[in-house]
């Protein structure tokens, strides 16, 4: 059975996903020294954002198949290491989208009617109206830096609550901005005319920092800026510098360079500043959201089947993949079962998709016929996440071509394969019920289920043939499950595909070879 290592808290609906397929252990808070010894002996890894999955981690992860991030920041995974590997990287895109917007509406209300001491003082046997004045939301500006899930979301509530919205997301159209009720800047622009900035963008290089000391200074004095985002997105010393200067009115983080927090300037400043223990993510809801997210995804992947959100291989909606999954499946057999065919060193492929399958995502497909491909080569070191790259480095050319007119099949999928002697092409199609058809062999048209076990022939199409491979299999006491012939012209070649229950004895092959007018003979175990 595989075993899964949590290593942060999460909700116990993913713990019981988990469950139904492997071992689970939790062991939350080990120390990096105590995960690098036992992580060999686990096949996946849970995490939240506790838990920094370090390259010496990976590497000590002999076993190890995926990483489940239960949240949306990777950003304490070492993802390229992980790919390098072949380790699936996956995390939960939207569970915790509304709990991290709402987060940041929270501490914005809080900051302007400064909800939290005027808490404390109460509790402190103090009535200090005057003191707590706040300021409305009302009709004043908020600037969001990054209009993806959760400032989409942040954007709406705003909205409702009558604010005027100004966005900077480089990597968003006018168009959606308008949709949003955003008019889209730039960066200085939202610095200067913000009268609250919410930051929703991930941790990059070209986002550490971007709110410094300059930036800072561009804010107006009544201003203030939320970060429920990532930290080392505000440079922490110059924020407490510009509170603690009256150069802005205040700030409420969640996030922080380094987590737990610990001493800070942050810390020594008063009722305009609010600190969150980075909480933007804990609620009921988004927990079991993104545990179970997760733990399907772990659980999945375990039982060989693709990951929905995985970061480290394209990046497909979840509807959109439960749509492709069978094409995958479909991909990866014809990759493989075309392999066997070439026989040794694959040069090149060329992988055409038609009919209605021309109008999908082709780079998923592509990955999975080359998963298929590599696979007897690579057995289970070869997976999504580096199949594309473990191709690169073996020098084969990928050629992708489409075909929309529909021809014999809906949607059909042909591979076809050069090594440095041999060449073959397949193709195969889905029925209505997704199961798998092969459906023509080096262009002879056939209609074979896949099989764990096949034999395939190129013969000349003349009397007596296939009765005389039936009786030699069964001289060596195979069973023939089932068979079929496809040709193109009377008395001209022609293919012939067996499916057998077991494998085919040692030497038979080479007396299949010896039979007047066959002319090659291939097993494949699919
Ligand atoms: N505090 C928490 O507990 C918590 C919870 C959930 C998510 N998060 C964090 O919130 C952030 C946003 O999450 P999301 O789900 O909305 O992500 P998302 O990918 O949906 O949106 C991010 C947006 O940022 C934009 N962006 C990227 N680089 C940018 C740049 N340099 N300048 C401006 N915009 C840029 C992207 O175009 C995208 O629209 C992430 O960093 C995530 O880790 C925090
Ligand atoms: O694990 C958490 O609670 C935080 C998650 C949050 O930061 C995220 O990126 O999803």
């Amino acid at each position: 059975m595989p075993k899964v290592l949590v290593c942060d808290p999460i909700d116990q609906a993913g713990i019981d996903i988990l469950s139904q397929v492997a071992q689970v252990d939790v062991k939350t808070g080990l120390p990096v020294e105590e995960l690098v010894k036992v992580v060999p002996e686990y096949d996946a890894l849970m995490i939240r954002s506790g838990t920094r999955v370090t390259q010496e981690i990976i590497e000590a992860g002999v076993q190890l198949k995926i990483i489940g991030r239960a949240g949306v920041g990777v950003d304490n995974v070492d993802v390229p290491t992980a790919t390098r590997r072949g380790v699936i990287v996956v995390n939960s895109p939207e569970g915790n989208t509304i709990a991290a917007a709402e987060h940041a509406i929270a501490l914005m209300l809080s900051l302007s009617r400064h909800i939290p001491d005027a808490n404390q003082s109460v509790k402190n046997g103090q009535w200090e109206r005057k003191k707590f004045v706040g300021t409305e939301v009302y009709k004043k500006t908020l600037g969001i830096v990054g209009l993806g899930k959760i400032g989409s979301h942040v954007a709406g509530a705003a909205k409702a609550m009558g604010m005027k919205l100004i966005a900077f997301d480089p990597f968003i159209s006018a168009e959606r901005a308008d949709q949003l009720g955003c008019r889209l800047v730039d960066m200085d622009i939202l610095m200067q005319e913000s009268d609250y900035i919410t930051l929703h963008i991930p941790k990059t290089p070209e986002t550490a920092n971007l709110i410094n000391a300059q930036s800072l200074a561009k804010m107006k004095p009544t201003a203030r800026i939320i970060n429920c985002a990532r930290g080392g997105i505000i440079d922490e010393a110059a924020l407490a510098e510009a509170v603690k200067n009256g150069q802005i009115a205040g700030a409420a983080l969640d996030v922080y360079a380094n987590e737990p927090l610990g001493e800070s300037p942050l810390t020594e400043l008063g009722k305009e500043v609010i600190l969150t223990p980075h909480l933007g993510a804990s609620t009921t809801e988004a927990q079991v959201n993104v545990a179970v997210d997760v733990a399907e995804q772990i659980r999945d992947v375990l039982l060989g089947l693709p990951a929905r959100s995985a970061v480290n291989i394209p990046g497909l909606h979840p509807d959109a993949l439960e749509q492709l999954r069978p094409y995958l499946q479909l991909a990866e057999t014809l990759g493989n079962l075309v392999s066997q065919l070439v026989g040794g060193r694959v040069e090149s492929l060329n992988i055409r998709l038609q009919g209605e399958l021309a109008n999908n995502q082709s780079q998923p497909i592509v990955i999975a016929a080359l998963k298929g491909l590599l696979s007897r080569a690579l057995r289970e070191r070869v997976n999504y996440v580096n199949a594309s790259i473990e191709a690169q480095e073996r020098g084969i050319r990928v050629i992708e071509t489409r075909d929309a007119s529909i021809r014999d099949y809906k949607g059909s999928l042909l591979l076809q394969v050069k090594g440095p002697s041999e060449e073959h092409e397949v193709t195969g199609t889905l029925l209505g019920d997704g199961e798998i058809r092969i459906t023509t062999v080096d262009g002879f048209p056939i209609n074979v289920p896949p099989n764990q076990h096949m034999l395939f022939t190129r013969h000349r199409d003349m009397p007596g043939i296939i009765g005389k491979i039936g009786s030699l299999l069964g001289s060596f006491n195979v069973n023939i499950a089932s068979m079929q012939v496809g040709r193109q012209i009377v008395r001209g070649d022609a293919v012939m595909v067996l499916t057998i229950d077991d494998p085919l004895p040692e030497g038979i092959l080479e007396e299949i070879l010896k039979v007047p007018g066959i002319r090659d003979a291939n097993t494949v175990m699919l």
